[in-house]
């Protein structure tokens, strides 16, 4: 369904000023869905032009006053280089450029991203995405064998990388430029293509549909292994817009923002990558995550507005004290990709009562967004809660043993309906129905219940994914790790709970016949071969791993006897 099909049937469908949406959850009790109840006003309206291009509706968005006065885009934490909008805008064009004319990177044609943030993120993003070829990105930390499964998988023609993570293409054998000059001037870089011959003044002319492939990121899904998230140029031009409403609703607009959330995944991407931009904010980018660099840079650059994780603001809680350092520049922290404790946000808001502190939630497979707080006010109110849908979306809580939808307050897992939706799971028909309905019902996987006040409170997961730090982990890829060793008979990963992290994968392994093998092997043979935040990081033997009739592991089982066992993090 198009973003316009899908806007005019919920204008169809849910007209808000008539009963029975007179209530403030949203809830049309004739056909069971919520609806958020905030119009758009005209300037925050989703264009349906069907022939527009992502990247050329976000430069179309840069303000034409900080063009003309070169205000900064991006400030590079560590090194003060500072971006403006103008230099972005010109490096966008001529990558673009080069791209086009020099590599005959075509519409269609898929670019792998493999970089920490940098100055250069959003730039190689819109070139890229404005001559109609397709994003993928990738976690520099992930392994050489990770990289080339999403390399095939994406079906990748070129490959942008930073020096550091070359090795890790190089096998996959798919042309490579680098993000940086090479110290042997060998290899073609970012850096000399848009310093090169190419031109600067304007983006070539690729037509493309609204509805064509913009980017591929990579996630677990409600189940399994990682599966590529199809998001087509309507996907990312509607959260743009929703991206610029909620800086507006929340007076973000003129705010000084920090950027150590990965632009990799959809979280970093929708903010740093290209959202802000059509707000016209600055960023402070740091390449890397650490707690003192966060804030030196907070304070140094008078940092107003924080997007951050939950293991960030338990951090903030649990350190700043003895730092020695002033965060009275900050007026705002978002929080996503896993929840948040009320009693850690109630801990944070009576350490750092000028600080507006807003939970929200998304997906990427909702391209990053789905629920937020309009005021600080209703966030302090709710700490449990996540915030109402964003605009143009609908939801319905369906009852997971009789499939029905439920009114306020009763759980049930969270349905989503947007022009944000995915279009599908690459390849994968399977997943893909399993996982959006004919009538582009996406399942979220999360339990959940919409209170009398709209608020969206997220009790559990359902599908079965560890969040470790905010990023997914799932179980069945370590577990086909762990089956690989010739001296483990059975493997099950579940989640268990960590103060700090949120969760971190634990294993039960059944060792084959007569071996000895140490928990600690086990540690060292998964850490081998994933990145570290998919680390096993404990073992505990086992008998058998129980399992359903139908062979599927019972992971609530081992859930609960996990809660029995003395912990020892390692
Ligand atoms: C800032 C964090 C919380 C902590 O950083 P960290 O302390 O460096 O830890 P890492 O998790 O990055 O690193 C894991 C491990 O990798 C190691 N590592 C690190 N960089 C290296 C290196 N370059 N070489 C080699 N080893 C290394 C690091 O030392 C560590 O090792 P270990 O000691 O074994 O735990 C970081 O984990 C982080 O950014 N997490 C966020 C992930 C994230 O963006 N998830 C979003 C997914 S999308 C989504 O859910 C959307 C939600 C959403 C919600 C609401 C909205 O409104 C919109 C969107």
């Amino acid at each position: 369904m198009s973003a316009e099909e899908i806007l005019s049937s919920n204008e169809e469908q849910y007209d808000i000023s008539q009963p029975p949406f007179r209530n403030k959850s949203g809830y049309n009790s004739r056909i069971g869905i919520y609806h958020s109840l905030v119009k758009l006003q005209t300037k925050h309206e989703i264009p349906t032009k069907p022939d527009l291009n992502t990247a050329h509706f976000v430069l179309s968005q840069f303000p034409q006053a900080h063009l003309a006065v070169a205000k900064t885009a991006f400030v590079d934490a560590r090194t003060n280089l500072r971006v403006s909008y103008s230099e972005l805008r010109r490096s966008a064009y001529s990558l673009a450029s080069a791209l086009f004319h020099g590599l005959e990177v075509r519409r269609g044609d898929v670019v792998f991203l493999l970089s920490p943030n940098s100055t250069l993120y959003s730039a190689i993003c819109l070139a890229v995405l404005s001559v109609g070829a397709v994003l993928t990105t990738a976690n520099p930390i992930n392994t050489a064998s990770e990289i080339s499964k999403q390399v095939r998988d994406s079906g990748a023609k070129l490959a942008i990388s930073t020096p550091e993570e070359l090795h890790k293409l190089v096998p996959t054998g798919v042309p490579t430029i680098l993000t940086s000059r090479s110290s042997d001037g060998r290899m073609l870089s970012v850096e000399e293509l848009i310093e090169g011959c190419y031109d600067s003044t304007e983006l070539p002319q690729v037509p493309v549909a609204q509805s064509d492939t913009a980017a591929i990121f990579y996630s677990s899904g409600t189940t399994g292994v990682s599966k590529g998230v199809v998001l087509t140029h309507a996907n990312l031009i509607s959260i743009m817009r929703l991206m610029f409403w909620s800086a507006d609703v929340s007076g973000s607009q003129d705010d000084i923002f920090l950027a150590f959330i990965p632009m990799f995944h959809i979280y970093g991407f929708v903010f740093f990558g290209l959202g802000l931009l059509c707000v016209g904010i600055t960023t402070v980018l740091m390449q890397k995550f650490d707690f003192q660099d966060m804030l030196d840079a907070i304070q140094k650059h008078k940092v107003n507005n924080v997007p951050a994780v939950p293991p960030v603001i338990l951090a903030l809680v649990k350190h700043s004290r003895k730092a020695r350092c002033d965060l009275s520049s900050l007026r705002r922290m978002g929080t996503g990709a896993a929840p948040l404790s009320k009693e850690v946000a109630l801990e944070f808001r009576k350490m750092f009562p000028w600080v507006e502190l807003r939970q929200g939630y998304g997906l990427t497979e909702s391209s990053g967004g789905a629920t937020f707080f309009v005021s600080d006010k209703d966030a302090k109110a709710h700490p449990d809660s996540c915030g109402k849908l964003i605009p143009t979306f609908s939801a319905k809580v369906i009852d997971t043993e009789t499939g029905k939808p439920l009114p306020p307050n009763k759980e049930g897992e969270l349905w989503l309906k947007s022009p944000t939706i995915m279009k599908e799971y690459l390849g994968n028909l399977e997943a893909t129905s399993s996982t959006i309905d004919s009538e582009g019902w996406l399942r979220t996987g999360d339990l959940s219940y919409i209170d009398d006040n709209g608020f969206v409170h997220i009790v559990e997961r359902i599908k079965e994914l560890i969040k470790h730090n905010g990023y997914q982990v799932a179980p069945a890829e370590l577990e086909s790790v762990l089956l690989s060793h010739p001296l483990i008979a059975d493997a099950a990963v579940i989640p268990l709970e960590d103060e700090e992290t949120g969760q971190i994968p634990m294993a039960y392994v059944v060792r084959a016949a007569g071996s000895e093998l140490s928990e600690g092997q086990i540690i060292e043979f998964v850490a081998g071969q994933v990145a570290p935040y998919k680390k096993v990081r404990k073992v505990s033997f086992i008998d058998t791993i129980p399992k359903s009739a139908a062979g599927k592991i019972l992971r609530k089982d081992l859930v609960s006897q996990s809660k029995f066992q003395p912990v020892s993090k390692l």
